[in-house]
């Protein structure tokens, strides 16, 4: 498949491509579609969702995922601000706080930072972090899939907020409930900061049959779930809740661990999605005549 060139509402120029798969792959994703996770065992996932996260945090606590300090690095909103400027920070699906915390540590003095999760082990190890300051961060448990967020944040409040690597935890039918969430606590004019995996990411070809509950969605062996993205579907999902796409594409990085020896390819989707100034007046960007059918 050749680059695909795409114009996007503030005129960047996207190059992408899907990756593609080698006949071996072709067999490995064939071979997981041999047995599926049986519908009632699917049901029951989705019902005790937050209990398997919750037991996640128990069993790993703050060890599992690494500080994301490549946040400034990708996401220039971060930083792109007047430092007299008040920014109020969401971090939706916050996990432990690692996307907070390092940012806390690098300073931004001028942000307020609010953290949830729907695990409670989660927000307590945020709350327990020694960076944790009552007058900087509030954490608290809410379900992004329901409108509890609203318990603690008030609609059109929030400058930045971040999802990133939580959609992919939630079933395919509430992620437009998710976006709406997102789009509802925003600023006009703030921006959601979005990165997830992609399709045909290395963790999504490594799955062994029996694993997989719908096309390119997954239970891991702790029954938490995770999808892998295209660029195109997360166009569409967060353009229908409203939002202008400031950018959207795959990025290729590699998971390096020195110490077990391992470095390998990864395939994450990332965005940047705007609530327009006024709502509803937006340009959506896809090419694609039968994706702009759906906005027209
Ligand atoms: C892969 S972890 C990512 C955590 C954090 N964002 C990070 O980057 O380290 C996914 C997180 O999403 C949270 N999550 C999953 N579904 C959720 C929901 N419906 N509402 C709120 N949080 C959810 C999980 O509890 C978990 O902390």
């Amino acid at each position: 498949m050749e680059p695909d060139e795409r114009i996007a509402a503030n005129g960047d120029i996207f190059v992408h491509r899907l990756k593609q798969l080698t006949d071996e792959e072709k067999g490995r994703l064939a071979l997981q579609n041999a047995r599926m996770v049986p519908e009632a065992k699917a049901a029951k996932l989705e019902r005790e969702a937050k209990r398997h996260w919750d037991i996640f945090y128990k069993r790993n606590e703050t060890k599992f995922f690494r500080d994301r300090h490549w946040t400034t690095r990708e996401f220039q909103e971060l930083i792109n601000f007047d430092s007299e400027q008040q920014i109020v920070f969401l971090e939706m699906g916050c996990g432990v706080g690692n996307m907070i915390f390092p940012l806390l540590e690098e300073g931004f003095s001028n942000f307020y930072f609010y953290a949830c999760d729907f695990s409670p082990r989660a927000v307590d190890f945020v709350k327990s972090n020694k960076l944790y300051d009552e007058s900087r961060v509030k954490a608290f448990c809410a379900d992004l899939t329901t409108d509890n967020l609203f318990e603690n944040i008030s609609e059109n409040s929030v400058d930045i907020a971040s999802l990133i690597f939580v959609l992919s935890a939630i079933h395919p039918d509430m992620w437009p409930q998710v976006a709406h969430v997102a789009f509802r606590c925003l600023k006009p004019g703030g921006v959601l900061l979005f990165r997830d995996y992609g399709r045909y990411d290395m963790a999504q070809l490594r799955f062994k049959p029996g694993h997989k509950i719908a096309d390119n969605f997954y239970m891991r062996q702790d029954g938490t779930r995770s999808y892998y993205f295209t660029e195109e579907e997360l166009a569409v999902l967060f353009s229908k809740a409203g939002f202008e796409i400031l950018s959207n594409t795959y990025v290729q990085r590699r998971t390096v661990n020195f110490k077990e020896g391992i470095d390998v390819p990864r395939i994450f989707v990332q965005g940047k999605y705007k609530k327009p100034e006024t709502e509803g007046k937006f340009k959506y960007w896809s090419q694609n005549s039968e994706e702009q059918s759906c906005f027209k």
